[in-house]
């Protein structure tokens, strides 16, 4: 007789009959409730392997026929992507990338795959040099001594002694400290609170504006002036950058480059590139320089970016260093307002420059500092139109410029004081107030007028090099002779820059 086969049931009511039934739907359903996959999972946990009487397997359903049956040496090598180096390939490792990252020509690509922890690995574990001071049997040894910890004094009466003493050299330190303030005010006049408008480029709301900026940047370009490169640089924000935004790249921009003789140029580039990546600008739309080298720059930097992401160039600096006009000679046309006053940016402004590259302008931010207040007039701080007595800054003026090019500037031969001056410069330019008074306030602003415009020729000199590099026109004004500062400005400094412009490049590591 023929065993007919048992059919295979159907649940046709659609409904689980057991918590292993199979036939159920697999998404959804109702909380609690197993789903088709489970239940096969958990079948599959039932299986057991058919074993010969020694207990080899046989037979096992989930495992495959081809292969024999193995087993996986256990290694921790299969746990992660790990390598073991010795202590003196890990010391070479640490030095090079120590050069590296402290080195700003070197931009390190896909940090996050560099096991930069290992950099610092040492510190976190720094020694307690407990040896130095003891040998090893009295730290560890059977006959270790209980260690005291050492006190200032060894009895009560010496400790009041100390105190004594230590007493007796604070009243006198502090007694001196006021006598030095007293030899201050000993005119009995007391310095009045400083006008606001010193304080320009230092409010909360500029400092909020650029740390946007910062924070927006991939890239900061810290714009500054030609003519006092560093009493126009934020040494605050270098430290910044420094300590909390590796990833971000800092260049330095030294921008009015035409109004200093090409020497100076030169010399400053020398000195700040040691310490960032710089360059020589001069910033007009029809007649620029360094707007090819700058751009080149930047394509670099877009090009670390992976994915083809756009970069952010934030460009920051003191005001009227031309941080706005740098971004219009970079765009070709007048995109970003310039004004030859301070303080004319007065939010963040994002501006497109190419598919990859965004800029953004930032007002001009001051650090506070121990400038005086002439410093600040003459670094361009301050709108000159809203000086009470312009005058108090012009025999800084006079000291800081060469007497020929005041000379020629004003058409004055000779003066005792500033006042002198004023009244000279008020007389031959009618500057007159009612009664044929000279007046001497509108002189003294036009005159501040002129320095920030640069009309006036001043710069700061470069660090001194040794005698025999110095340039030649440099060593003519030590013989107080007159430098020559080219009628062509912009070609002169084209010409001195071109030999340091392969100072700017930036290496791939990988
Ligand atoms: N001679 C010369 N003048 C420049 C140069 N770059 C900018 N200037 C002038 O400097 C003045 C200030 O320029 P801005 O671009 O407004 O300066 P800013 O840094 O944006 O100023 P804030 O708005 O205060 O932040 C303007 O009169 C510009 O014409 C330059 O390379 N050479």
């Amino acid at each position: 007789m023929v065993k007919k086969k048992k059919e295979k049931q159907v649940n046709v009511s659609g409904k689980p009959k057991h918590s292993l039934d199979v036939n159920r739907s697999n998404g959804g359903g109702d909380k609690g409730v197993r789903s088709a996959a489970t239940v096969r999972r958990l079948k599959m946990y039932n299986t057991r392997p058919k074993r010969d009487r020694k207990g080899k397997v046989l037979k096992h359903d989930l495992q495959s026929k081809e292969l024999p049956n193995t087993r996986i040496e256990p290694d921790r090598r299969w746990f992660g992507n790990t390598r073991v180096v010795n202590q003196k390939e890990l010391e070479f490792f640490r030095e090079e990338l120590q050069s590296r990252l402290s080195n700003n020509y070197n931009v390190i690509l896909k940090e996050r795959k560099l096991p930069l922890s290992l950099l610092n690995d040492h510190q976190k574990q720094a020694k307690a040099h407990l040896l130095d001071t003891e040998p090893f049997d009295h730290a560890f040894g059977p006959k270790r001594k209980r260690k005291r910890p050492k006190l200032l004094a060894s009895d009560y009466d010496s400790l009041v002694k100390k105190a004594d003493v230590s007493q007796d050299a604070f009243e006198q330190k502090s007694a001196a400290a006021n006598l030095s303030k007293g030899e201050e005010e000993e005119d009995g006049l007391r310095d009045l609170v400083r006008h606001t408008m010193f304080e320009k480029g230092q409010s909360k709301r500029i400092w909020g504006e650029l740390y946007k900026v910062v924070d927006s940047s991939d890239v900061v370009v810290q714009v500054l002036d030609a003519r006092d490169p560093q009493g126009t640089r934020c040494h605050h924000l270098e430290k910044h950058l420094k300590e909390h935004c590796t990833h971000k790249h800092m260049i330095l921009l030294l921008n009015k480059c035409d109004l200093v003789p090409a020497w100076v140029t030169k010399g400053w580039l020398r000195v700040l590139s040691k310490e960032y990546p710089t360059l020589a600008f001069h910033a007009s739309i029809n007649n620029s320089f360094g707007k090819g080298s700058l751009l080149s720059v930047l394509r670099q930097f877009a090009r670390l970016k992976s994915d083809k992401q756009a970069i952010s160039v934030g460009f920051v600096g003191y005001p009227n260093v031309g941080k706005s006009s740098v971004i219009n000679t970079l765009r070709s046309k007048s995109v970003c307002k310039v004004a030859p006053i301070p303080g004319e940016t007065k939010v963040w402004q994002y501006i497109t420059l190419t598919k990859r590259i965004f800029l953004i302008d930032c007002p001009g931010v001051v650090y506070q500092n121990n400038d005086s207040e002439t410093d600040i007039v003459l670094k361009g701080v301050v709108r000159v139109t809203n000086l009470e007595d312009a005058s108090e800054h012009i025999g800084e003026v006079l000291k800081r410029v060469k007497k020929e090019h005041l000379q020629r500037a004003y058409k004055i031969e000779e003066w005792v004081d500033e006042n002198d001056f004023l009244v000279q410069l008020s007389k031959s330019t009618g500057k007159l107030l009612k009664g044929g008074e000279p007046d001497l306030m509108t002189a003294a602003k036009m005159v501040l007028h002129d320095w920030q415009r640069g009309k006036i020729p001043f710069f700061v000199f470069p660090p001194q090099q040794d005698e025999e590099n110095l340039p030649e026109d440099s060593k003519l004004i030590e013989k107080n002779e007159e430098p020559t500062i080219s009628t062509d400005r912009t070609a002169a400094a084209m010409k001195a820059i071109a030999g340091r412009r392969e100072l700017v490049f930036l290496q791939d590591p990988e």
